[in-house]
């Protein structure tokens, strides 16, 4: 993009076209995401952001940048903030033809036929019920729920990677420990300075860590569970390590060697605790304020009908409307998903984009801002609005629905959506079930507001104030 003027000029604030400075501020001060829906609202759903780097907000532009071709358009080196013992694995790799290459080679695992199988969903559902009695013992006392969900989320992700050498961080401390150091990171400000300037970062590096306390990423009992883990050779045959040791066909085995296996599971690992973790944190949190009371009684009815405790998770309307309303209020990626315009220019959204200009879409905005009012009041939390209404025939549901679909970029779409979406889906209805169906939550008097605010990490967020305490009352049986 020519940094001042364009043929076609791009809606936005008049610095964007000189300066990525103000984009840079809010990345270095957790609120990225805020600040393009601040820019969507006011300039609508296309956006220039920086002198090179354009925003957008609709289902149009999802389906050009990452459904184009399958898996759309190629990552920026923006993911080269992910690699993982120095490798590049399915989700760092930058090219489409690379990237599906590892995918052909893990996908079968992350299939929804896989994680419905007696192994995975058993151990998912046991988990939820020591999660549920850990709840009940506080008694009145209140449970820190963010780090909770985090071990959850660790131990349930740990059972479909490594079973039986899985992890039980929910009762057993010296596995909350690895939990502990991957929730509570701080390396963002750190990592950005060593993306946008690696001389400027090494010349400060120890000042940054030592007087500024904004350390690098460090993650030395992760790292070390998971090299010693992915060396297992004896696992259940529904892990994704059982396939990496036995399954792979002899092209991909001879190309992934033991530190290409182990970066895989570590970045699989790492994906699925906070995402999973926060999704149900804030979600949580949402149905236990009095505005949500409504939603939260009508979930436990569902729930508690005598029949629906053998009712498969997906068999539960209510409980699949809350997960879904949750998401799109609160993706646990919310933020931009940066792509390459091909190099010889597409039109997106009407706008003429030269090649090499960053793209993106942010679920947050996409998921709220919707063309048409294809979510009426997005601010509010409505779980109803994925269900069929009063007087909607099943055919202006199908379309009504077909259209919220295509705006839901939760889980981003096409080729390099998340593959660990329906081992998500399964822990967050599992775990959501065991709660409901015996309790009703509260928020903590003593839980200040601001600290449920989103605070961005590199895609993800999280609560700010990192602790989120809940009470859980007992309904009768
Ligand atoms: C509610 C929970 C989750 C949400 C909202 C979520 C969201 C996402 C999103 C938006 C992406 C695309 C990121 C990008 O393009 O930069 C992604 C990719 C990915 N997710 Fe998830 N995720 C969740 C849970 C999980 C779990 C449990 C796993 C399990 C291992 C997982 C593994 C992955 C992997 C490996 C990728 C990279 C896929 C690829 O590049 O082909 N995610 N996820």
């Amino acid at each position: 993009l020519s940094p001042l003027l364009t043929p076609n000029p791009l809606p936005g604030p008049l610095y964007a076209r000189l300066t990525s400075l103000v984009l840079k501020y809010h990345e270095f001060t957790a609120t990225r995401t805020a600040y393009i829906h601040t820019l969507h609202l006011r300039y609508g759903p296309v956006v220039r952001v920086a002198p090179n780097e354009v925003a957008f907000a609709s289902a149009a532009a999802v389906k050009e940048i990452y459904c184009s071709n399958g898996s759309g358009y190629d990552k920026t080196e923006w993911y080269d903030l992910f690699k993982v013992y120095d490798r590049r694995t399915m989700f760092t790799t930058l090219g489409k033809s690379e990237h599906a290459k590892r995918k052909r080679v893990l996908a079968d695992r992350y299939a929804n036929s896989n994680i419905m199988k007696g192994g995975i969903m058993e151990g998912i559902k046991e988990r939820a019920r020591t999660f549920r009695d850990l709840c009940e013992k506080r008694g009145k006392e209140a449970v820190d729920l963010y780090v909770i969900l985090h071990a959850y989320a660790f131990d349930c992700v740990t059972l479909h990677l490594f079973h039986p050498h899985s992890t039980n961080s929910l009762t057993d401390p010296k596995d909350s420990e690895i939990m502990l150091e991957v929730t509570f990171d701080s390396s963002l400000q750190n990592r950005l300075l060593s993306h946008y300037s690696p001389l400027l970062h090494k010349l400060l590096n120890s000042f940054l860590s030592h007087i500024l306390h904004l350390k690098p990423r460090e993650t030395p009992l992760a790292d070390n569970f998971v090299l010693n883990t992915a060396l297992q050779t004896a696992t259940f045959p529904f892990t994704l390590l059982h396939r990496l040791h036995h399954d792979l066909p002899p092209s991909a085995s001879a190309s992934l060697d033991q530190t290409d296996k182990a970066a895989e599971c570590l970045d699989h690992m790492a994906a699925g605790i906070d995402t999973t973790g926060d999704a149900l944190c804030f979600l949580i949190w949402e149905l236990s304020q009095p505005s949500s009371m409504q939603y939260q009684r009508r979930l436990q009815e569902e729930l508690r009908r005598p029949a629906d405790d053998n009712t498969p998770i997906e068999k539960l309307p209510y409980l699949d409307a809350v997960v879904m309303e949750g998401l799109r209020m609160f993706p646990a990626i919310p933020m931009s998903l940066p792509r390459y315009c091909p190099k010889e220019g597409r039109k997106i959204d009407g706008y003429e984009i030269p090649g090499g200009t960053i793209v993106s879409c942010q679920a947050y905005s996409v998921q709220r801002l919707g063309h048409g009012g294809v979510f009426p009041e997005p601010e509010r939390f409505w779980a109803e609005r994925w269900l069929r209404s009063e007087g909607e025939t099943q055919e202006e549901f199908e379309e009504r629905d077909r259209e919220r679909r295509r705006h839901f970029f939760a889980f981003s779409q096409g080729g390099r959506g998340c593959i660990g979406k329906h081992l998500a889906l399964a822990e967050m209805k599992c775990l959501l079930r065991e709660v409901y169906s015996r309790f009703t939550t509260l928020p903590d008097p003593g839980m200040r507001v601001e600290e449920m605010e989103m605070a961005d990490l590199l895609v993800s967020s999280r609560p700010a104030g990192q602790r989120c305490l809940v009470r859980f009352e007992k309904l009768e049986s």
